[in-house]
């Protein structure tokens, strides 16, 4: 009898569940933010971010996506306000994008998907540490950036893109210091705010995701170079790094709020 191993690496996110069941939950990010949905909430005050630019230390490949880690070891990079009680520190930002210009991005706005989105990842100190605040439905808040590509880019993005060239491959760090991540904020602070998950497994529900409605612009230049990182080690076959997002997600009753009209 002649045994037919089958191996199939089901590493998809439709496969996430059987490992992470929370991927399944009932507080899955991302989703659609549909303006006819949206509720307007006149309570929800201004966010405010307080980035001590000396907190950047380095960016990273970890094959998934181009990360810039901050020191969080104190309160000296804070979000406040808006959605959230208390200072939530700063921990690192990292990146979704697509293959082409016309999708990318995790969150969805009325059926428009920008080329990418940036989320800049906090935690809440009260539960001690990152892990701690993983546990808990007010432990993270996220702050989404969504990009789209223009004539007029951001020249602040301009920093995290020089720096792929260093950081091509799976696992390459290099140092990345001096680097205040507000500058990459659009000018309007309008916002919606939901609750949520993370978009990666283990997907723990703990997130207070704050998304700008206002885009930031980047140039072709700018996105190719995104495309350019690989998500395959240095001395290995070269495996594109793009097309990082997760499916949108059952909204399943959710309240989407928002802080303008
Ligand atoms: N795309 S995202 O903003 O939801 C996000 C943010 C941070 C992580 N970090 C990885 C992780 C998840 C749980 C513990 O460590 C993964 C995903
Ligand atoms: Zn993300």
């Amino acid at each position: 009898m002649i045994l037919h191993s089958k191996i199939s690496f089901q590493t998809g996110p439709e496969h996430w569940h059987q490992n992470y069941p929370m991927a399944k939950g009932d507080k899955q990010s991302p989703i659609e933010i549909n303006s006819k949905d949206v509720r307007h909430d006149t309570s929800l005050s201004p966010w405010h971010a307080s980035y001590d630019p000396g907190a950047a230390k380095t960016i990273l490949n970890n094959g998934r996506t181009c990360r810039v880690v901050f020191d969080d070891t104190f309160d000296r990079s804070v979000l406040r306000g808006g959605p959230l009680t208390g200072a939530y520190r700063l921990r690192q930002l990292h990146l979704h994008w697509g293959s082409a210009d016309d999708h990318g991005s995790e969150h969805v706005i009325d059926g428009v998907k920008y080329a990418a989105e940036l989320h800049l990842v906090h935690w809440n100190p009260k539960h001690g540490n990152f892990a701690g605040a993983l546990k808990q439905p007010d432990g993270v808040a996220v702050v989404g950036v969504f990009l789209k590509v223009g004539k007029t880019p951001k020249p602040e993005m301009k920093r995290i893109l020089e720096e792929i060239d260093n950081i091509k491959t799976k696992g390459k760090e290099a140092p990345f210091q001096h680097f205040d991540p507000s500058i990459l904020f659009p000018k309007s602070r309008d916002y919606w705010t939901y609750h949520g998950s993370f978009t990666t497994p283990p997907c723990e529900e703990c997130i207070t995701w704050i998304l700008l409605r206002e885009p930031i612009e980047v140039s072709p230049d700018q996105m190719a170079r995104l495309r350019s990182l690989s998500k395959n080690g240095e001395n290995e076959p070269m495996c594109p790094l793009v097309d990082n997002w997760r499916p949108l997600q059952p909204v399943k009753g959710r309240i989407v709020r928002a802080s303008f009209k």
